[in-house]
Parts: structure tokens; C-alpha cells; sequence
């Protein structure tokens, strides 16, 4: 089977290396700001940013509803840190106007982490990665404060959620795309991978 085709949300936030780091874990990257090129997708990153000017540049841009409807139809997506933001059901503090493409049912907590340590380091143990720990960044992060029974809590960092999935998917408040160890990109290709071949994993 050719390469998975997966996109990466190129409307703000750090596109760069997530393309980087989805290469090396062999999809072909794309990025997307066209709803068209979401079409062309087997699968999605949104990537760590500023949730706000995300959320706002995806409507503006027409993405929004075509999202929602992937994601809806299970196309499997990623999002790191404000991307984890776009994709939780609900926010505890949004900025007025703010939305989200949701799909995980989870509540998060913006800039959570942020309040305070600026940006850390830390090693997480996440659920489905085996060996070492995964060397958790953190910037300005948010963190969920409670998942429903659907959505699996896959890491955990100071008594708070890091990392969940839910079907097809998957959010990190910390930034794996920042460290060379693309573990966490490689599972996600996994899924997209098993997604085309009509699995989940
Ligand atoms: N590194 C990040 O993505 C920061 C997220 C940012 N604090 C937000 O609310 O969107």
C-alpha cells in the first residue's frame, strides 16, 4: 500500500515541524488550508499554536464544517497542545467566539500548565509507546480536566490528563513534533495506515 497522504493544519502554529516529523515517520505530509486539500487527506494534525487564532482562521477559511464533518466520519486526526484544544468537545474558559472541531469528549483547561511554568520539560509514560518515556514539552499548555466514558486517558503528568484518544482521535497537550523522537507521530500514522485498511487500532 502507497504512503498515507496526512495533512497538517497550516493556518497558523508550528506546520513546520510537524511535516518534519511526519515524513520521518513515512506519511507523505501535505499542508492544508484549503478545504480540498483536507479532501485529498487520509488524515489530519492540527498543531500547537494559539487555539483562538486557530479556531478563528478555520472558520474564516471554510474549514470548519468540512472538519467537523471528517472528523465525524472518522478520519483520523492529532492535535498537540492548542490542536488537543480544537479538538475537545468542550473548553472550561474559551475566549468569547471561540470553537472547536471537537471529537474527543473531554473538557480542557486552557494555558493550564502555563500559569505556573511558563514551558517545561518532562518525561510521560504514554499509553501504546513502548521503551523510554516520552520527553513531554510544554508550552503554555492545557490540560483535561475530565474525559466521558468514551475517551481513554493515555498519559498522565502531575495528577493531570497529557493524552487521550478517542477512536481515531488523538491529543497531547505536550509538543513530540519539538523533539526528534517521533514515536507519537509513527503511532498516529499507524492508525491513519489501519483507518485506510478499514481497521482501527
Ligand atoms: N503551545 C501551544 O499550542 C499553546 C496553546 C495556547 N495556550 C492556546 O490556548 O491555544
Amino acid at each position: 500500500m502507497t504512503a498515507p497522504v496526512i495533512g497538517v493544519l497550516a493556518l497558523q502554529g508550528d506546520v513546520r515541524e510537524h511535516l518534519v516529523a511526519l515524513a520521518a515517520a513515512d506519511a507523505v505530509a501535505r499542508p492544508v488550508r484549503r478545504p480540498e486539500e483536507l479532501a485529498e487527506a487520509d488524515g489530519l494534525v492540527i498543531p500547537g499554536g494559539e487555539s483562538t487564532t486557530i479556531s478563528k482562521l478555520t472558520v474564516l477559511f471554510g474549514l470548519m464544517e468540512p472538519l467537523r464533518a471528517r472528523v465525524r466520519a472518522g478520519m483520523p486526526v492529532y492535535g498537540t497542545c492548542a490542536g488537543m484544544i480544537m479538538l475537545a468537545d468542550k473548553i472550561l474558559d474559551p475566549r468569547s467566539g471561540q470553537e472547536t472541531v471537537g471529537g474527543i469528549d473531554m473538557i480542557v483547561r486552557r494555558n493550564a500548565f502555563g500559569r505556573q511554568n511558563e514551558s517545561f520539560e518532562a518525561a510521560v509514560e504514554v499509553k501504546g509507546i513502548s521503551g523510554d518515556p516520552v520527553e513531554g514539552v510544554f508550552i503554555r499548555a492545557p490540560w483535561v480536566e475530565s474525559v466521558g466514558a468514551s475517551a481513554e486517558v493515555l498519559a498522565e503528568h502531575g495528577g493531570h490528563i497529557v493524552a487521550v484518544r478517542q477512536g481515531n482521535a488523538l491529543a497531547t497537550s505536550f509538543h513530540p513534533e519539538l523533539t526528534g523522537d517521533h514515536r507519537v507521530h509513527r503511532l498516529f500514522t499507524d492508525m491513519v495506515r489501519a483507518s485506510r485498511r478499514g481497521e482501527s487500532l
